[in-house]
């Protein structure tokens, strides 16, 4: 019988995108021997790389194969050169959000969950953290990263927040679903006090969840809601927001999970689905071997979850949280004896190829 063929196209992207992708594609390769599924790999330009080779942050073409793929998946983007320049007519982060809107990627789902090895050397107390487990719900095409926005003469910059009912409706259905399939709680965190775009999200909310009735909703502001994740995480099962929002918080509540090289995510909408860590191109560790891949192994999870591949997807799970219980992980957690990036991936993907599926 001909092995199912799953078309995955790669956009390792920027600074360490190149060597976590990497350690991601021996992760499928690992899952492709031991389920006998032949992962065909084209890969694209994104980013700073992108703009070096053709001038653009998001060739055409990485469009097309982004559109053909069963899955995308992706490093990151980003470069110093860019991020230091004001004045740069074409940046690496434009690649993101464009492919974000080629392929309609308007729900950002990133899990925030703790890992048992990493309890102990959180900043914050272990029995705070222990059995926080929740789902941030990030909208990813709309708000004030896609505004319209521009400068008026050296002195005077703009960037339009907008939201429309339907930009909110189609998230916040997910974000609902999602909740009666965990622990039937969703937080909408907006700024509903200030902003009239959170006033019209926590109006259709309030709306939608009607036809929600075993979910309990609750609001919060985002400034409290900042304090409130690292306080107390435990309260959260579906957190539901806007895009920048969702971007912050995210990036904070690395903090329970141990790293920000430990969190992945899943982006969702109306077309191909794409896979990427919520962290960025880490320039500083480019080239050093050092960077984390777990963030972008468990976005293979969740990619192989989502291609239906479910006794794979815990398989590499199971091994993650393995390779952490032997202390074998990169410096970001473990700084008493780290492992290398390539090191880490080898460890990942010979466990997975040696372990008895489920
Ligand atoms: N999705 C994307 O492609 C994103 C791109 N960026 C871009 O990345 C560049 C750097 O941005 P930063 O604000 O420094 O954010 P960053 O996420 O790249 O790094 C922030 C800090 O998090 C830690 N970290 C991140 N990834 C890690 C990993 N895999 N292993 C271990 N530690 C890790 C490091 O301590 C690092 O200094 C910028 O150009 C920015 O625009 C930033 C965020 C997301
Ligand atoms: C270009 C930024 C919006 C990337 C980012 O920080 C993210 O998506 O988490
Ligand atoms: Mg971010």
């Amino acid at each position: 019988m001909s092995k199912v063929t799953k078309n995955i196209t790669v956009l390792p992207g920027d600074g360490i995108g190149p060597e976590i992708v990497a350690q991601a594609q021996k992760v499928l390769q690992a899952v492709s021997e031991k389920y006998g599924v032949n992962f065909e790999f084209t890969e694209g330009l994104i980013g700073a790389a992108a703009i070096d080779a053709t001038g653009d942050a998001l060739p055409a073409d990485t469009v097309t194969a982004c559109q053909q793929a069963d899955a995308v998946l992706l490093g990151a983007v980003g470069d110093p050169k860019f991020d230091n320049d004001p004045n740069a007519k074409v940046r690496p982060e434009q690649g993101l959000l464009a492919i974000r809107k080629a392929l309609g990627l308007f729900t950002n789902i990133r899990p925030i969950r703790t890992f048992n090895a990493l309890l102990d050397q959180a900043p914050i107390k272990p029995e705070r953290l222990e059995g926080a487990d929740f789902v941030i719900y990030r909208e990813l095409t709309g708000g004030i990263y896609f505004g319209a926005k521009g400068k008026e003469g050296e002195d005077k910059a703009y960037d339009h927040c907008v939201y429309e009912r339907s930009e909110i409706e189609r998230i916040a259905h997910l974000a609902f679903k999602a909740a009666t399939q965990r622990r039937n709680k969703l937080t909408l965190v907006d700024k509903a006090n200030v902003l009239e775009t959170s006033r019209l999200w926590r109006k259709v909310v309030q709306e939608m969840s009607a036809d929600y009735p075993s979910v309990e909703v609750d609001y919060l502001f985002v400034d409290n809601a900042a304090m409130q994740v690292i306080l107390n995480p435990k309260q959260f099962d579906v957190v539901l927001t806007e895009n920048m929002f969702g971007d912050i918080i995210s990036d904070e509540a690395s903090i329970i999970s141990g790293s920000l090289g430990m969190l992945p995510s899943a982006s969702v909408g109306t077309g191909s689905s794409l896979f990427e860590p919520i962290h960025g191109s880490y320039p500083q560790a480019a080239g050093k071997n050092i960077a984390n891949p777990m963030a972008t192994i468990l976005s293979v999870a969740m990619m192989l979850d989502h291609l239906e591949l479910f006794d794979a997807a815990e398989d590499v799970r199971k091994a993650v949280d393995f390779a952490l219980d032997e202390g074998f992980a990169t410096e970001d957690v473990n700084k008493a004896a780290p492992q290398s990036t390539t090191a880490v991936g080898d460890f990942i993907a010979a466990q997975i190829k040696d372990t008895v599926s489920a």
